[in-house]
């Protein structure tokens, strides 16, 4: 084949550069930017756009029915993300601030805004330097299909949306001891959040609106309106019991809006599986060079084969899944050196006895070369069982002395693989594999702060 047919040779570091600056997610947030606003002078908006660098600030919108716990989620997120809290009551009094007495009360008292005025709000907000450096989390804003479409076809697109969920009795019963501190804003609750000093205890005052024919009314618009916004939102929305305290509330919404989602961009898996002998790396290794038609590199492989093999074509373009190697820092670092940096890296932590019983009792057929284990797979006639024959590396001795000698080397290659993902391999292998698998195909989740 010449050089003129010869496929294209992709350098291995392109995909890796790509996958480590994000570039594909920042040209397609570009070009959705562009599509969406159209503007006159694309190379500038352009330029502007990439200069505001905030696609990666949270933009987070909370929904739920009355009393699900919208506003106290949303206002211990903006506090634990350093991000800008928006309602429509703050929204409401920052636009009438300077409005007569009498217009502000009257929006406060009715809390309609038309839908016009409300989206000419969010997008003056939204534009304001604070949301562009620190990102925004709307509470209980979109509440209908018309304010939804309007917030999209502005541009306004949340990364992450929580839809809170309770039964309504819950709620309603709920809704009759919420408190409010009039001077912070901050939430209470008679029986779940009550709080410790006795000032803010005093001052508390009972929000309007709460009553058991209030809330239900207000639960008959949101079960309404809700069905209707969730469409819009279905590749970003998690939903999230309300009916449980605050705090598990809080941390499945706190881990879900610091997860990756999952992007268009192509990705070409390159795994590293560590394990002690014995924990199913090379077995998995097998299954995901099957399914996912990647590069499998055993453990013999050693440095010098292994940069010659892992440059091949095949293996920048589907990707590879090594195994057993690096089994020590040097290793890691070698491989690192040589630029094949694993994008997933699993450790297969399987206790000492299973792993014991996995190899010792593992047999070969002298005569056909099967492979036999004396619990998981007998041989099928006594006259098979009788010629099988132990490798002496499954000795008892021999494997102990090879799990502690990757014990010893483990916690180095743990520190120095730090996004690593540990898994129980003590499981039915399709069990492992499927833990694998999505570690592979979602993004890796970011470490709680
Ligand atoms: N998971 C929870 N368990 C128990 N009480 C909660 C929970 N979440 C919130 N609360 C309490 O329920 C009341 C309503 O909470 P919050 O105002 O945050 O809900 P909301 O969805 O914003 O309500 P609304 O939409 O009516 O303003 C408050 O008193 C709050 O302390
Ligand atoms: N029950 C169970 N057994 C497993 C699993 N993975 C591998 N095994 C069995 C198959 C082999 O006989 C033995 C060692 O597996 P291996 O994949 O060669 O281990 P490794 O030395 O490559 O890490 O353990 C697994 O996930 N579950």
């Amino acid at each position: 084949m010449d050089a003129t047919t010869a496929p294209h040779r992709i350098p291995p570091e392109m995909p890796q550069y790509g996958e480590e600056h994000h570039i594909f997610e920042m040209m397609q947030t570009l070009l959705e930017q562009l599509l969406i606003h159209q503007p006159k002078e694309p190379i500038s908006f352009m330029i502007e756009h990439l200069q505001r660098n905030n696609d990666n600030v949270p933009k987070i919108v909370i929904l739920g029915p009355p009393a699900s716990g919208k506003t106290t989620i949303a206002m211990w997120l903006s506090k634990h993300l350093n991000s800008n809290l928006i309602t429509k009551d703050n929204l409401i009094e920052e636009e009438f601030s300077h409005q007569t007495e009498d217009v502000k009360n009257y929006y406060q008292m009715t809390k309609t805004v038309p839908n016009e005025l409300l989206m000419k709000m969010i997008q003056t907000r939204l534009n304001e330097s604070d949301c562009i450096k620190r990102g925004w989390i709307l509470d209980g804003i979109p509440e209908t299909r018309e304010q939804t479409l309007m917030i999209q076809s502005a541009g306004v697109n949340p990364k992450h949306v929580i839809v809170l969920n309770a039964p309504d009795m819950v709620l309603i019963e709920r809704n009759l001891g919420k408190r409010i501190d009039p001077n912070t804003g901050e939430i209470y609750h008679t029986t779940f959040d009550w709080p410790h000093d006795v000032d803010i205890q005093k001052r508390l005052t009972i929000p309007e609106g709460i009553s058991e024919v209030e809330t239900a009314q207000k639960l008959l618009e949101y079960h309404r309106s809700i069905i209707r916004i969730i469409p819009s939102y279905l590749k970003v929305l998690k939903a999230i019991s309300a009916d449980q305290p605050c705090v598990d509330v809080f941390y499945q919404a706190l881990t879900y809006v610091q997860s990756n989602q999952r992007s268009n961009a192509p990705f070409t898996p390159r795994v590293l599986l560590l394990g002690p002998l014995g924990s199913g790396k090379k077995l998995q290794a097998g299954l995901l060079a099957q399914k996912y038609n990647l590069i499998n590199i055993p453990d013999s492989v050693i440095m010098k084969v292994l940069s010659q093999r892992l440059k091949q074509q095949d293996a920048i373009k589907n990707g590879w899944v090594l195994h057993g190697f690096p089994c020590h820092l040097d290793q890691a670092r070698m491989l690192d050196s040589v630029g094949y940096k694993p994008n997933r890296v699993f450790f297969l932590n399987v206790p000492l006895d299973t792993i014991v019983e996995r190899l010792t009792l593992r047999r070969i057929d002298p005569v056909t070369g099967e492979r036999y284990h004396l619990m998981y797979k007998p041989a099928p006639t006594m006259e098979i069982q009788a010629r099988l024959l132990q490798n002496p590396k499954d000795m008892e001795e021999n494997v102990k002395a090879k799990i502690d000698l990757f014990y010893r080397n483990c916690t180095e290659l743990e520190e120095f693989y730090e996004d690593a993902i540990t898994l129980n391999g003590d499981q039915d292998p399709y069990t492992v594999f499927e833990y694998i698998e999505s570690g592979i195909i979602n993004p890796l989740p970011k470490k709680i702060l």
